[in-house]
Protein backbone atom coordinates (compact mmCIF):
# COMPACT_ATOMS: atom_id res chain seq x y z
CA UNK A 1 0.00 0.00 0.00
CA UNK A 2 1.39 3.47 -0.91
CA UNK A 3 0.64 6.67 -1.76
CA UNK A 4 -0.36 6.93 -5.47
CA UNK A 5 0.88 9.81 -7.50
CA UNK A 6 -1.81 10.57 -9.61
CA UNK A 7 -1.33 14.15 -11.26
CA UNK A 8 -2.52 16.25 -13.86
CA UNK A 9 -4.57 18.56 -14.58
CA UNK A 10 -7.99 17.86 -16.17
CA UNK A 11 -9.70 19.95 -18.70
CA UNK A 12 -13.62 19.15 -18.67
CA UNK A 13 -15.71 20.67 -20.97
CA UNK A 14 -12.97 23.07 -22.36
CA UNK A 15 -14.94 25.57 -24.06
CA UNK A 16 -12.03 26.27 -26.87
CA UNK A 17 -11.55 22.41 -27.37
CA UNK A 18 -15.71 22.17 -27.07
CA UNK A 19 -15.77 24.42 -30.22
CA UNK A 20 -13.59 22.42 -32.38
CA UNK A 21 -16.12 19.10 -31.41
CA UNK A 22 -19.05 20.82 -32.26
CA UNK A 23 -19.82 17.84 -34.37
CA UNK A 24 -18.99 14.99 -32.53
CA UNK A 25 -17.93 13.75 -29.64
CA UNK A 26 -14.93 13.97 -28.99
CA UNK A 27 -12.36 11.36 -27.77
CA UNK A 28 -11.14 11.55 -23.58
CA UNK A 29 -7.59 11.84 -23.39
CA UNK A 30 -7.00 9.69 -20.72
CA UNK A 31 -3.82 8.64 -20.97
CA UNK A 32 -1.35 6.86 -18.44
CA UNK A 33 -1.28 8.10 -15.13
CA UNK A 34 -0.37 11.80 -14.58
CA UNK A 35 -1.93 11.90 -17.93
CA UNK A 36 -4.79 15.11 -17.64
CA UNK A 37 -8.28 13.85 -19.45
CA UNK A 38 -10.93 16.02 -21.36
CA UNK A 39 -14.14 15.15 -21.34
CA UNK A 40 -16.42 17.12 -24.45
CA UNK A 41 -19.78 16.27 -25.41
CA UNK A 42 -21.72 15.95 -28.85
CA UNK A 43 -24.31 18.33 -30.18
CA UNK A 44 -26.33 16.17 -32.49
CA UNK A 45 -29.87 18.09 -32.29
CA UNK A 46 -31.78 17.46 -29.60
CA UNK A 47 -34.33 17.06 -31.59
CA UNK A 48 -32.34 13.81 -33.30
CA UNK A 49 -34.11 10.91 -31.15
CA UNK A 50 -34.70 13.17 -28.68
CA UNK A 51 -34.46 11.06 -25.05
CA UNK A 52 -36.58 14.08 -23.48
CA UNK A 53 -39.53 13.88 -24.98
CA UNK A 54 -42.49 13.94 -22.23
CA UNK A 55 -44.09 10.44 -22.12
CA UNK A 56 -47.58 9.85 -20.74
CA UNK A 57 -46.10 7.76 -17.42
CA UNK A 58 -46.86 8.61 -13.77
CA UNK A 59 -43.25 8.86 -12.11
CA UNK A 60 -42.22 5.73 -10.29
CA UNK A 61 -41.22 7.65 -7.55
CA UNK A 62 -45.13 8.60 -6.94
CA UNK A 63 -46.25 5.78 -5.52
CA UNK A 64 -43.25 5.39 -3.59
CA UNK A 65 -45.63 5.54 -0.23
CA UNK A 66 -43.60 4.74 2.21
CA UNK A 67 -44.37 1.31 4.12
CA UNK A 68 -44.08 -0.14 7.55
CA UNK A 69 -41.29 1.62 9.72
CA UNK A 70 -38.28 2.65 8.80
CA UNK A 71 -37.22 5.92 7.16
CA UNK A 72 -40.17 8.80 7.34
CA UNK A 73 -40.33 9.95 3.81
CA UNK A 74 -40.88 13.82 3.20
CA UNK A 75 -44.74 13.70 1.21
CA UNK A 76 -43.83 15.01 -2.00
CA UNK A 77 -46.43 16.28 -4.48
CA UNK A 78 -47.01 13.07 -6.28
CA UNK A 79 -48.14 11.42 -9.56
CA UNK A 80 -50.88 9.10 -9.85
CA UNK A 81 -49.79 6.12 -8.32
CA UNK A 82 -48.97 2.60 -10.02
CA UNK A 83 -52.01 0.32 -8.79
CA UNK A 84 -50.34 -2.83 -11.33
CA UNK A 85 -48.69 -4.88 -8.66
CA UNK A 86 -45.48 -5.52 -10.44
CA UNK A 87 -44.43 -1.93 -10.81
CA UNK A 88 -45.49 -0.98 -7.41
CA UNK A 89 -42.93 -3.74 -6.41
CA UNK A 90 -40.23 -2.35 -4.58
CA UNK A 91 -41.27 1.22 -4.53
CA UNK A 92 -40.06 2.02 -1.12
CA UNK A 93 -36.57 0.74 -1.76
CA UNK A 94 -36.56 2.70 -5.31
CA UNK A 95 -37.88 5.91 -3.59
CA UNK A 96 -34.90 5.29 -0.66
CA UNK A 97 -32.03 4.41 -2.60
CA UNK A 98 -32.77 7.66 -5.24
CA UNK A 99 -32.23 9.90 -1.95
CA UNK A 100 -29.76 7.69 -0.60
CA UNK A 101 -27.54 7.95 -3.54
CA UNK A 102 -28.42 11.85 -3.90
CA UNK A 103 -27.11 12.14 -0.49
CA UNK A 104 -23.82 10.23 -1.69
CA UNK A 105 -23.61 12.24 -4.52
CA UNK A 106 -23.16 15.35 -2.87
CA UNK A 107 -20.71 13.94 -0.41
CA UNK A 108 -18.50 13.10 -3.42
CA UNK A 109 -18.64 16.83 -5.02
CA UNK A 110 -17.03 18.32 -1.29
CA UNK A 111 -14.48 15.69 -1.55
CA UNK A 112 -13.60 16.00 -5.36
CA UNK A 113 -13.60 19.96 -4.94
CA UNK A 114 -11.15 19.76 -1.66
CA UNK A 115 -9.24 16.76 -3.47
CA UNK A 116 -8.45 19.31 -6.72
CA UNK A 117 -7.27 21.39 -4.51
CA UNK A 118 -5.19 19.59 -2.36
CA UNK A 119 -3.61 17.18 -4.76
CA UNK A 120 -2.45 14.08 -5.09
CA UNK A 121 -1.47 12.86 -1.67
CA UNK A 122 -4.76 12.58 -0.88
CA UNK A 123 -5.34 9.98 -3.42
CA UNK A 124 -4.52 6.03 -2.00
CA UNK A 125 -3.76 3.45 -4.19
CA UNK A 126 -4.94 -0.25 -3.37
CA UNK A 127 -3.36 -3.57 -3.67
CA UNK A 128 -4.74 -3.63 -7.52
CA UNK A 129 -2.98 -0.47 -7.47
CA UNK A 130 -6.06 0.91 -8.60
CA UNK A 131 -6.63 4.69 -6.40
CA UNK A 132 -9.24 5.16 -3.50
CA UNK A 133 -10.05 8.34 -1.78
CA UNK A 134 -11.77 9.29 1.01
CA UNK A 135 -14.57 9.50 -0.79
CA UNK A 136 -15.21 5.94 -1.94
CA UNK A 137 -14.98 4.76 1.95
CA UNK A 138 -17.32 7.41 3.05
CA UNK A 139 -19.87 6.88 0.63
CA UNK A 140 -20.04 3.02 1.50
CA UNK A 141 -20.35 4.10 4.83
CA UNK A 142 -22.85 6.38 4.51
CA UNK A 143 -25.13 4.51 2.31
CA UNK A 144 -24.68 1.25 4.30
CA UNK A 145 -25.81 3.35 7.69
CA UNK A 146 -28.80 5.02 5.78
CA UNK A 147 -30.00 1.56 4.16
CA UNK A 148 -29.99 0.12 7.36
CA UNK A 149 -31.91 2.41 8.99
CA UNK A 150 -34.58 2.40 6.30
CA UNK A 151 -35.24 -0.64 6.60
CA UNK A 152 -35.37 -1.48 10.25
CA UNK A 153 -36.06 -5.44 10.84
CA UNK A 154 -34.86 -6.72 7.31
CA UNK A 155 -31.32 -7.93 7.26
CA UNK A 156 -30.06 -5.63 4.63
CA UNK A 157 -27.28 -7.51 2.83
CA UNK A 158 -24.92 -5.30 0.81
CA UNK A 159 -22.43 -5.86 -2.05
CA UNK A 160 -19.52 -2.97 -2.23
CA UNK A 161 -16.38 -2.61 -3.34
CA UNK A 162 -14.34 -0.92 -0.55
CA UNK A 163 -13.12 -3.27 2.89
CA UNK A 164 -12.68 -2.48 6.05
CA UNK A 165 -9.07 -3.56 6.23
CA UNK A 166 -7.53 -1.58 3.35
CA UNK A 167 -8.67 1.64 5.04
CA UNK A 168 -7.26 0.81 8.44
CA UNK A 169 -4.03 -0.39 6.66
CA UNK A 170 -4.15 2.81 4.82
CA UNK A 171 -4.13 4.81 8.09
CA UNK A 172 -1.39 2.41 10.06
CA UNK A 173 0.96 3.63 6.59
CA UNK A 174 0.10 7.04 6.23
CA UNK A 175 -1.51 8.62 9.31
CA UNK A 176 -5.14 10.21 9.46
CA UNK A 177 -7.69 9.26 7.56
CA UNK A 178 -10.34 7.45 9.55
CA UNK A 179 -11.12 11.34 11.00
CA UNK A 180 -11.65 12.32 7.21
CA UNK A 181 -14.13 9.45 6.82
CA UNK A 182 -15.75 9.77 10.30
CA UNK A 183 -16.16 13.74 9.26
CA UNK A 184 -17.39 13.23 5.65
CA UNK A 185 -19.99 10.66 6.85
CA UNK A 186 -21.22 12.48 9.80
CA UNK A 187 -21.55 15.82 6.73
CA UNK A 188 -23.62 13.83 4.76
CA UNK A 189 -25.81 12.23 7.44
CA UNK A 190 -26.42 15.72 8.24
CA UNK A 191 -28.30 16.07 4.96
CA UNK A 192 -31.11 13.36 5.81
CA UNK A 193 -33.69 15.83 6.09
CA UNK A 194 -32.84 17.80 3.41
CA UNK A 195 -33.25 14.20 1.51
CA UNK A 196 -36.78 13.23 3.14
CA UNK A 197 -34.67 10.31 5.10
CA UNK A 198 -35.31 11.62 8.59
CA UNK A 199 -35.82 8.21 10.27
CA UNK A 200 -31.92 7.69 8.97
CA UNK A 201 -30.50 10.90 10.39
CA UNK A 202 -27.79 9.78 12.55
CA UNK A 203 -27.57 10.22 16.61
CA UNK A 204 -26.67 13.87 18.24
CA UNK A 205 -23.08 14.05 17.91
CA UNK A 206 -22.59 11.99 14.73
CA UNK A 207 -21.62 8.35 14.50
CA UNK A 208 -18.40 7.43 15.87
CA UNK A 209 -15.10 5.73 14.68
CA UNK A 210 -16.41 2.72 15.16
CA UNK A 211 -19.58 3.21 14.18
CA UNK A 212 -18.42 4.50 10.36
CA UNK A 213 -16.05 1.06 10.47
CA UNK A 214 -19.20 -1.16 11.47
CA UNK A 215 -21.20 0.66 8.78
CA UNK A 216 -18.34 -0.44 5.52
CA UNK A 217 -17.60 -3.46 7.08
CA UNK A 218 -21.27 -4.42 7.26
CA UNK A 219 -21.46 -4.34 3.07
CA UNK A 220 -19.04 -7.70 2.93
CA UNK A 221 -22.06 -9.83 1.26
CA UNK A 222 -20.70 -11.67 -1.90
CA UNK A 223 -24.67 -11.37 -3.13
CA UNK A 224 -25.57 -14.47 -5.16
CA UNK A 225 -29.18 -15.96 -7.13
CA UNK A 226 -30.70 -16.45 -3.33
CA UNK A 227 -32.36 -12.85 -1.47
CA UNK A 228 -32.36 -9.46 -1.88
CA UNK A 229 -28.82 -7.94 -2.36
CA UNK A 230 -27.84 -4.21 -2.61
CA UNK A 231 -24.84 -3.52 -5.32
CA UNK A 232 -22.30 -0.56 -4.45
CA UNK A 233 -20.07 0.85 -6.19
CA UNK A 234 -19.55 3.98 -4.15
CA UNK A 235 -17.69 5.76 -6.52
CA UNK A 236 -17.12 4.25 -10.16
CA UNK A 237 -14.38 5.73 -11.93
CA UNK A 238 -12.11 6.65 -9.04
CA UNK A 239 -9.70 7.89 -11.99
CA UNK A 240 -11.83 9.91 -13.22
CA UNK A 241 -12.88 11.09 -9.68
CA UNK A 242 -9.30 11.93 -8.85
CA UNK A 243 -9.12 14.27 -12.31
CA UNK A 244 -12.12 16.13 -11.39
CA UNK A 245 -13.32 14.11 -14.67
CA UNK A 246 -16.40 11.95 -14.90
CA UNK A 247 -17.88 9.31 -12.41
CA UNK A 248 -20.30 7.53 -11.12
CA UNK A 249 -22.25 6.39 -7.74
CA UNK A 250 -24.19 3.14 -8.66
CA UNK A 251 -26.36 1.19 -6.19
CA UNK A 252 -28.28 -1.65 -7.45
CA UNK A 253 -30.85 -3.92 -6.14
CA UNK A 254 -30.66 -8.02 -6.83
CA UNK A 255 -33.66 -9.99 -5.58
CA UNK A 256 -33.52 -13.54 -6.18
CA UNK A 257 -30.49 -13.05 -8.98
CA UNK A 258 -32.07 -10.14 -11.47
CA UNK A 259 -31.54 -6.74 -10.93
CA UNK A 260 -34.36 -5.11 -10.00
CA UNK A 261 -33.45 -1.37 -9.46
CA UNK A 262 -30.44 0.49 -10.76
CA UNK A 263 -29.82 3.76 -9.27
CA UNK A 264 -26.88 5.68 -11.50
CA UNK A 265 -25.70 9.01 -9.96
CA UNK A 266 -23.86 11.10 -12.37
CA UNK A 267 -22.38 14.47 -10.28
CA UNK A 268 -20.73 15.35 -13.51
CA UNK A 269 -23.11 14.68 -16.09
CA UNK A 270 -25.61 17.53 -16.49
CA UNK A 271 -29.31 17.02 -17.10
CA UNK A 272 -28.91 18.88 -20.17
CA UNK A 273 -25.93 17.67 -22.61
CA UNK A 274 -25.06 20.44 -24.51
CA UNK A 275 -24.07 22.17 -20.78
CA UNK A 276 -21.41 19.43 -20.94
CA UNK A 277 -19.33 21.96 -23.47
CA UNK A 278 -18.63 24.47 -20.78
CA UNK A 279 -16.58 23.85 -18.03
CA UNK A 280 -17.77 23.40 -14.73
CA UNK A 281 -15.11 25.41 -13.26
CA UNK A 282 -15.58 28.16 -15.39
CA UNK A 283 -19.12 28.24 -14.49
CA UNK A 284 -18.69 27.64 -10.56
CA UNK A 285 -16.53 31.23 -10.84
CA UNK A 286 -19.22 32.74 -12.86
CA UNK A 287 -21.85 31.47 -10.17
CA UNK A 288 -20.07 33.32 -7.74
CA UNK A 289 -20.01 36.54 -9.52
CA UNK A 290 -23.79 36.24 -10.43
CA UNK A 291 -25.16 33.61 -7.96
CA UNK A 292 -28.51 33.41 -10.05
CA UNK A 293 -26.61 31.51 -12.62
CA UNK A 294 -26.54 28.73 -10.26
CA UNK A 295 -30.06 28.57 -9.23
CA UNK A 296 -30.61 27.32 -12.94
CA UNK A 297 -29.22 24.16 -11.93
CA UNK A 298 -26.83 24.40 -15.04
CA UNK A 299 -23.80 22.99 -13.10
CA UNK A 300 -25.71 19.88 -11.47
CA UNK A 301 -25.20 16.52 -12.48
CA UNK A 302 -28.12 14.01 -12.66
CA UNK A 303 -29.11 10.89 -11.08
CA UNK A 304 -30.93 7.92 -13.32
CA UNK A 305 -33.12 5.27 -11.79
CA UNK A 306 -34.90 2.40 -13.63
CA UNK A 307 -36.72 -0.15 -11.78
CA UNK A 308 -37.26 -3.70 -13.80
CA UNK A 309 -40.49 -4.45 -16.02
CA UNK A 310 -41.87 -0.51 -15.81
CA UNK A 311 -40.29 0.15 -19.64
CA UNK A 312 -38.92 3.49 -18.38
CA UNK A 313 -35.98 5.12 -16.91
CA UNK A 314 -35.95 8.43 -15.32
CA UNK A 315 -33.30 11.33 -14.31
CA UNK A 316 -33.51 13.73 -12.09
CA UNK A 317 -30.54 16.44 -10.91
CA UNK A 318 -28.58 16.60 -7.93
CA UNK A 319 -30.25 18.47 -5.06
CA UNK A 320 -32.35 17.64 -2.26
CA UNK A 321 -35.50 15.46 -2.81
CA UNK A 322 -38.63 17.95 -3.62
CA UNK A 323 -36.80 19.64 -5.96
CA UNK A 324 -34.92 17.26 -7.77
CA UNK A 325 -37.98 15.00 -7.83
CA UNK A 326 -40.06 17.97 -9.16
CA UNK A 327 -37.43 18.56 -12.18
CA UNK A 328 -37.72 14.70 -13.00
CA UNK A 329 -38.37 13.66 -16.40
CA UNK A 330 -38.28 10.04 -18.31
CA UNK A 331 -35.20 9.22 -20.30
CA UNK A 332 -35.04 6.94 -23.66
CA UNK A 333 -32.37 5.89 -26.08
CA UNK A 334 -31.46 7.09 -29.16
CA UNK A 335 -33.71 5.95 -32.22
CA UNK A 336 -30.17 5.55 -34.32
CA UNK A 337 -29.76 2.16 -35.40
CA UNK A 338 -27.64 3.09 -38.57
CA UNK A 339 -23.69 2.27 -37.11
CA UNK A 340 -22.50 4.71 -39.60
CA UNK A 341 -24.74 7.23 -37.54
CA UNK A 342 -23.92 5.66 -34.15
CA UNK A 343 -21.47 7.01 -31.66
CA UNK A 344 -19.85 4.55 -29.30
CA UNK A 345 -18.55 4.70 -25.77
CA UNK A 346 -15.48 3.35 -24.53
CA UNK A 347 -13.30 3.39 -21.42
CA UNK A 348 -10.75 5.71 -21.10
CA UNK A 349 -8.42 3.50 -19.96
CA UNK A 350 -7.05 1.04 -22.74
CA UNK A 351 -6.03 -1.24 -19.71
CA UNK A 352 -9.73 -1.92 -19.08
CA UNK A 353 -10.75 -2.36 -22.77
CA UNK A 354 -9.39 -2.65 -26.09
CA UNK A 355 -9.28 0.47 -27.73
CA UNK A 356 -7.76 -0.95 -30.83
CA UNK A 357 -10.57 -3.93 -31.29
CA UNK A 358 -12.84 -1.37 -30.81
CA UNK A 359 -12.03 0.88 -33.39
CA UNK A 360 -11.18 -1.90 -36.14
CA UNK A 361 -14.93 -2.73 -34.83
CA UNK A 362 -16.04 0.89 -35.38
CA UNK A 363 -14.27 0.92 -39.46
CA UNK A 364 -15.83 -2.51 -40.01
CA UNK A 365 -19.17 -1.09 -39.44
CA UNK A 366 -18.92 2.06 -41.12
CA UNK A 367 -18.83 4.08 -38.17
CA UNK A 368 -17.93 8.21 -38.19
CA UNK A 369 -18.15 8.95 -35.18
CA UNK A 370 -15.31 9.44 -32.58
CA UNK A 371 -16.05 7.24 -29.91
CA UNK A 372 -16.58 8.76 -26.90
CA UNK A 373 -14.74 8.07 -24.47
CA UNK A 374 -15.69 8.75 -20.31
CA UNK A 375 -15.02 7.41 -17.42
CA UNK A 376 -17.29 5.12 -15.15
CA UNK A 377 -20.79 3.77 -15.59
CA UNK A 378 -21.72 7.27 -16.94
CA UNK A 379 -20.91 5.17 -20.31
CA UNK A 380 -24.52 3.71 -19.66
CA UNK A 381 -25.86 7.14 -18.59
CA UNK A 382 -25.01 8.30 -21.81
CA UNK A 383 -26.75 5.38 -23.48
CA UNK A 384 -29.54 5.36 -21.38
CA UNK A 385 -30.35 8.95 -22.54
CA UNK A 386 -29.74 9.20 -26.37
CA UNK A 387 -26.19 10.68 -25.84
CA UNK A 388 -24.32 7.83 -27.82
CA UNK A 389 -25.70 4.83 -29.24
CA UNK A 390 -23.40 1.48 -28.37
CA UNK A 391 -20.70 0.85 -25.25
CA UNK A 392 -18.31 -2.07 -26.16
CA UNK A 393 -16.06 -3.55 -23.03
CA UNK A 394 -13.69 -6.05 -23.77
CA UNK A 395 -11.36 -6.43 -20.80
CA UNK A 396 -7.91 -8.08 -21.01
CA UNK A 397 -7.98 -11.52 -20.78
CA UNK A 398 -8.74 -12.82 -17.20
CA UNK A 399 -9.97 -9.93 -16.05
CA UNK A 400 -13.22 -10.69 -13.85
CA UNK A 401 -16.03 -8.08 -14.14
CA UNK A 402 -17.75 -7.14 -11.20
CA UNK A 403 -21.22 -6.66 -10.63
CA UNK A 404 -21.32 -3.65 -8.85
CA UNK A 405 -19.64 -1.91 -11.76
CA UNK A 406 -23.03 -2.77 -14.22
CA UNK A 407 -25.58 -3.83 -12.31
CA UNK A 408 -27.39 -0.36 -12.19
CA UNK A 409 -25.90 0.74 -15.60
CA UNK A 410 -27.13 -2.10 -17.47
CA UNK A 411 -30.75 -1.91 -16.00
CA UNK A 412 -31.52 1.69 -17.20
CA UNK A 413 -29.86 1.18 -20.47
CA UNK A 414 -32.27 -1.74 -20.56
CA UNK A 415 -35.32 -0.13 -19.20
CA UNK A 416 -34.79 2.85 -21.00
CA UNK A 417 -35.53 0.65 -24.31
CA UNK A 418 -31.79 -0.34 -24.85
CA UNK A 419 -30.63 -3.85 -25.10
CA UNK A 420 -27.43 -5.29 -23.09
CA UNK A 421 -25.68 -8.52 -23.64
CA UNK A 422 -22.15 -10.14 -23.42
CA UNK A 423 -20.89 -10.54 -26.85
CA UNK A 424 -22.45 -13.70 -27.62
CA UNK A 425 -25.55 -12.31 -26.96
CA UNK A 426 -26.44 -13.75 -23.63
CA UNK A 427 -27.70 -11.52 -21.23
CA UNK A 428 -25.57 -10.90 -18.51
CA UNK A 429 -25.58 -13.23 -15.14
CA UNK A 430 -26.00 -10.90 -12.11
CA UNK A 431 -26.76 -14.25 -9.55
CA UNK A 432 -23.33 -15.45 -9.59
CA UNK A 433 -21.88 -13.84 -7.12
CA UNK A 434 -19.51 -10.74 -6.68
CA UNK A 435 -18.22 -11.41 -10.56
CA UNK A 436 -20.26 -11.12 -13.92
CA UNK A 437 -18.42 -15.22 -14.50
CA UNK A 438 -19.59 -16.48 -17.71
CA UNK A 439 -18.88 -13.92 -20.02
CA UNK A 440 -18.62 -14.36 -23.63
CA UNK A 441 -15.89 -11.96 -24.49
CA UNK A 442 -16.83 -9.14 -23.26
CA UNK A 443 -19.89 -6.37 -22.88
CA UNK A 444 -21.93 -5.16 -26.00
CA UNK A 445 -25.06 -2.66 -24.45
CA UNK A 446 -26.89 -0.62 -27.44
CA UNK A 447 -30.10 1.51 -27.52
CA UNK A 448 -31.99 -1.02 -29.97
CA UNK A 449 -32.07 -4.24 -30.87
CA UNK A 450 -31.28 -3.97 -33.94
CA UNK A 451 -28.28 -1.70 -33.91
CA UNK A 452 -27.27 -4.10 -31.15
CA UNK A 453 -27.61 -7.65 -33.37
CA UNK A 454 -24.94 -5.64 -36.23
CA UNK A 455 -22.77 -4.81 -33.72
CA UNK A 456 -22.87 -8.32 -32.12
CA UNK A 457 -22.21 -9.80 -35.30
CA UNK A 458 -19.71 -7.11 -36.62
CA UNK A 459 -17.83 -8.15 -33.09
CA UNK A 460 -18.24 -12.22 -34.42
CA UNK A 461 -16.38 -11.52 -37.97
CA UNK A 462 -13.55 -8.93 -36.54
CA UNK A 463 -13.11 -11.31 -33.21
CA UNK A 464 -10.76 -14.05 -34.39
CA UNK A 465 -7.88 -11.83 -36.46
CA UNK A 466 -8.12 -9.57 -33.53
CA UNK A 467 -5.15 -10.25 -30.63
CA UNK A 468 -8.07 -10.39 -27.78
N1 LIG B 1 -7.98 -4.33 -16.15
C1 LIG B 1 -9.26 -4.01 -16.07
N2 LIG B 1 -10.08 -4.41 -17.04
C2 LIG B 1 -11.38 -4.09 -16.98
N3 LIG B 1 -11.93 -3.34 -15.99
C3 LIG B 1 -11.14 -2.92 -15.00
C4 LIG B 1 -9.79 -3.22 -14.99
N4 LIG B 1 -9.24 -2.67 -13.90
C5 LIG B 1 -10.24 -2.05 -13.25
N5 LIG B 1 -11.38 -2.21 -13.90
C6 LIG B 1 -12.69 -1.77 -13.48
O1 LIG B 1 -13.16 -0.80 -14.34
C7 LIG B 1 -13.83 0.22 -13.62
C8 LIG B 1 -13.72 1.46 -14.42
O2 LIG B 1 -14.08 1.04 -15.69
P1 LIG B 1 -14.38 1.99 -16.81
O3 LIG B 1 -15.07 1.25 -17.90
O4 LIG B 1 -15.18 3.11 -16.29
O5 LIG B 1 -12.94 2.44 -17.25
S1 LIG B 1 -12.35 3.89 -17.31
O6 LIG B 1 -12.39 4.44 -15.97
O7 LIG B 1 -13.18 4.63 -18.28
O8 LIG B 1 -11.01 3.74 -17.84
C9 LIG B 1 -13.14 0.27 -12.31
O9 LIG B 1 -14.07 0.66 -11.33
P2 LIG B 1 -13.63 1.63 -10.11
O10 LIG B 1 -12.56 0.91 -9.37
O11 LIG B 1 -14.90 1.74 -9.36
O12 LIG B 1 -13.19 2.93 -10.73
C10 LIG B 1 -12.68 -1.17 -12.11
O13 LIG B 1 -13.57 -1.92 -11.34
MG1 LIG C 1 -16.25 0.59 -10.33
Amino acid sequence: MHLCSLGGAAELNCPAAAARARRTWWPGHGGSRGGGSRFLCCSRSLSEGCPSAPRLHPHPLGGAAPSGGGASLVSLPRAPSYTEPAVAEYSKELDVAVRVVQMACSLCQGVQEALLGRGADQVKAKEDDSPVTVADWSVQAAVSWLLAESFPGERVSIVAEEDVRSLLEEEEQTGPLLDSVVSAVNGCLREAAAYGLTAAAPPEGGLGRREVLEAIGRCNSVGGPEGRHWVLDPVDGTLGFVRGDQYAVALALIDGGEVVLGVLGCPNYPMRREWLDYHHRYYRAAARVAPAAAAGGWHRGCVMYARRGAGEAWMQPLGPHRAAAAAARPVRVSTVDDPAAATFCEPVEKANSSHAFAAGLARSVGLRNRPLRVYSMVKYAAIARGDAEIFMKFGRSGYREKIWDHAAGVLIVQEAGGVVTDAGGRPLDFSRGIFLDGLDRGIVACSGASLHAKIIAAVDASWDSSEL
